[in-house]
């Protein structure tokens, strides 16, 4: 017999155990393999995907942003120490309109309280006050607010924790129903309305067990897969910290998507800083610093202490909301993750904000924690200086605050770039160290940028130092002598 002839009857042969021809057992056998290869390529492409999704990614990524770059200016040379460099700065167009964000507060009862004993503000009285009509309780025609309803939540935010929901821990993550918040807030009602950000409007709900909330109601468009959101919501609410805005859980019915968070009270520091807060106050060196150090505790978390670790990408004095205590609280934390880029209004806040957002960001795409480090620096020098990040509205040279700071700094004029509205000015040594940590973390180098852990340590060093000042100049004071 011939070679074909033996391998026809080969496999028309029986093989056991069910008597099938070999023909046939082999024909099963391949396509048994390449249903296997092809589940095993899905399997694998589909747990990659949701693994990448999972978080805030920590490698460097390039967003599809780049027609939305717009103005590019030359920054200028100016040296502080060794901090110095000439470098060419590009701004994205996300510009804050404060009109536009003043109008949109609503009427919403605050209650300051008494701080002048911790320092924190250089005047405040005990007063309510409407934002929507800047007018204090003291004052005629208060507020629309239903103050019994608000009284009641006031009352549960003010005590420690108390009021939070026991069953909020994520992990499980407490889903909130659309009737439950809806209830919480009047229905939706303008009246319960404190602002609007790029994500959607926040609400400010009381819970029928009295726990005050913040809701932020996510614009219709950008609703996402149920599940998915679910996952992203979970692993952003497992992030846990003393200066991160705590989310409490989250609703997800039909197209709404909404998040759920723990109530901040004392405004936001762009508030303090340039808006209806002012009216309260002047905030403290030490309150400044304060807050500062907080967020970059915060921030050295999100970056160090947490795997995989989480970019903030929109570090900026709006998301920094301040406690009854003026703890500096950061908010919107894994959101841009969470939403998506690639969604056309997301882009411009996957950017950052105009004055906020690092160079090498706009110049390259790259994205890593040093442009997190970037926009803390900012935040600082606004903090010390009380200006805005870009302000067109100030002669040339000062518009850019960076920019304007380096040159003061560089031409040995570092104090008056403090807060004019400050009336306790800080020591020359607190002042240094603030604008060097600051000037380093603005580095138009990333390499050079320090690490948000590096940072902190460079502020507490500042924070025991004026600490310890006071401590000698209260001495002094007692003593009559000059220590
Ligand atoms: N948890 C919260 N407690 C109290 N107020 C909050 C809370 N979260 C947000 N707010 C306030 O709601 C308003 C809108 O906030 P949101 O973060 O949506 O916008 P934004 O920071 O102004 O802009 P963007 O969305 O670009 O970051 C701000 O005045 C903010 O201070």
């Amino acid at each position: 017999m011939s070679t074909s002839e033996n391998l026809r009857v080969e496999l028309l042969s029986r093989t056991p155990p069910f008597g099938l021809r070999l023909w046939v057992v082999l024909g099963i056998s391949i396509w048994a393999a390449i249903l296997f290869v092809l589940g095993l390529i899905c399997f694998l492409l589909i747990y990659w995907r949701r693994r990448g999704n999972h978080h805030d990614i920590a490698e460097p990524e390039i967003p599809d942003v780049t027609k939305e770059i717009a103005v590019d200016e030359v920054g200028s040379r100016a040296f502080v120490d060794n901090i110095c460099a000439p470098e060419s700065h590009i701004f994205p167009v996300k510009e804050r309109d404060p009109e536009k964000e003043s109008q949109r507060m609503s009427a919403h009862l605050i209650t300051s309280k008494s701080i002048d004993d911790h320092n924190l503000i250089e005047c405040s009285s005990v007063h309510q006050y409407d934002r929507s009509q800047g007018l204090y309780s003291g004052d005629e025609g208060s507020s629309a607010y239903d103050k019994r309803e608000y009284s009641q939540c006031g009352t549960m935010s003010m005590s420690p924790r108390g009021g939070l929901p026991e069953f909020s821990h994520l992990g499980l993550g407490h889903w909130y129903t659309l009737r439950e918040l809806e209830h919480s807030t009047n229905g939706f009602s303008n009246e319960y309305i404190i602002g609007e950000g790029g994500y959607g409007v926040v609400y400010h709900g009381c819970l029928v067990n009295g726990t005050d909330v913040a809701i932020k109601k996510l614009f219709n468009n950008v609703g996402q897969a149920e599940k998915e959101f679910r996952v992203e919501v979970e692993a952003i609410g497992h992030v846990r910290h003393k200066n991160l805005v705590r989310l409490l859980g989250y609703c997800v019915e039909g197209s709404h998507r909404m998040l759920v968070y723990e109530y901040i009270s004392n405004g936001n520091l762009e508030q303090w800083l340039h808006g209806a807060m002012r009216q309260q106050g002047v905030l403290t060196w030490e309150a400044r610093i304060k807050i500062t150090l907080g967020i970059a505790k915060a921030l050295a978390y999100l970056h160090e202490g947490i795997e995989p670790k989480v970019i903030h990408r929109d570090i900026k004095s709006s998301n920094i909301l301040i406690d009854e205590e003026f703890n500096g609280k950061l908010s919107d934390f894994g959101l841009s993750k969470l939403l998506g880029e690639g969604k056309s209004h997301i882009t411009t806040r996957v950017m950052g904000t105009f004055g906020y957002v690092a160079p090498e960001y706009v110049n390259t795409g790259l994205l890593n924690e040093k442009s997190d480090v970037y926009s803390f620096g900012v935040l600082l020098l606004e903090a010390v200086t009380g200006r805005d990040p870009v302000n067109y509205s100030r002669p040339a040279k000062e518009v850019h605050m960076v920019e304007w700071l380096k040159l003061m700094v560089g031409s040995r004029r570092a104090e008056e770039v403090v807060d004019p509205e400050m009336e306790a000015k800080p020591t020359k040594q607190a002042l240094k160290r603030a604008l060097l940590v600051a000037l380093k973390c603005v580095d138009p180098v990333a390499d050079r940028r320090p690490t948000m852990g590096q940072a902190v340590r460079m502020l507490e060093a500042e924070d025991v130092l004026s600490r310890e000042e006071r401590r000698k100049s209260r001495l002094a004071h007692v003593d009559g002598g000059d220590t």
